[in-house]
């Protein structure tokens, strides 16, 4: 497993062990010992998948504090164009993203530091994006920022969204608690 620096820092892109032969293909999503290693997080609270048509955006999410986490992502069917964006004032990259395409027949992966939001576009018909987060789903710290708001050209007009993420405020209204 190779854990790769990004240009927002705290952000890894993650090659796991990929194996392929005639039955199919093996993914080792989590190492332990390895993240430890590097400082990165090794306790998970929650573990969720979800499923998504071609065209859906779902995001740009995030928990406030104290309820922020680290989460980790992959793409476990279909591709996706997997974003982040850098709401930690501190940073030298506050207010900048990272779009990656993440493609289940790599089996690449992202680990997303706590003080970013997060938001997908599925670029293939029935996606399956596969989560691991440190803290537990709290309702009330579950925030977002609208997906055209912050200068991504996601190379689609009219995504299909959720009403609560097509009501999200846009970037430049957003005070950062991060
Ligand atoms: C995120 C979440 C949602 N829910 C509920 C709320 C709602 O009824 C239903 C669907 O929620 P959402 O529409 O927020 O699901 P979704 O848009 O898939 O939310 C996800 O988006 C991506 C971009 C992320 O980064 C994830 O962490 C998560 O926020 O599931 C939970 O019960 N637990 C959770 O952890």
């Amino acid at each position: 497993m190779e854990l790769v620096p990004t240009r927002l820092s705290g952000c890894l892109q993650v090659r796991p062990f990929f194996a392929k032969d005639d039955r199919g293909t093996f993914v080792k999503t989590f190492h332990a010992e390895r993240f430890e290693e590097l400082g990165l997080p090794v306790s998970w609270r929650e573990e969720y998948y979800s499923t998504s048509h071609q065209g859906v955006i779902r995001g740009m999410h995030f928990q406030t504090p104290p309820h922020d986490h680290e989460k980790l992502v992959y793409c476990q069917q279909g591709r996706v164009l997997d974003v982040v964006l850098d709401l930690r004032t501190q940073s030298s990259t506050f207010g900048q993203h990272l779009a990656v395409e993440l493609d289940a027949a790599r089996g690449d992966g992202l680990l997303i530091p706590k003080g970013m939001a997060h938001g997908f576009l599925a670029l293939t018909p029935d996606v399956i994006m596969a989560y691991k987060v440190t803290t537990t789903y709290a309702p009330a710290h579950d925030a977002g920022i609208r997906w055209d708001s912050f200068g991504l050209d996601w190379g689609i007009e009219h995504p299909v969204l959720s009403a609560r993420d097509a009501a999200h405020p846009p970037f430049a209204d957003f005070q950062s608690p991060f």
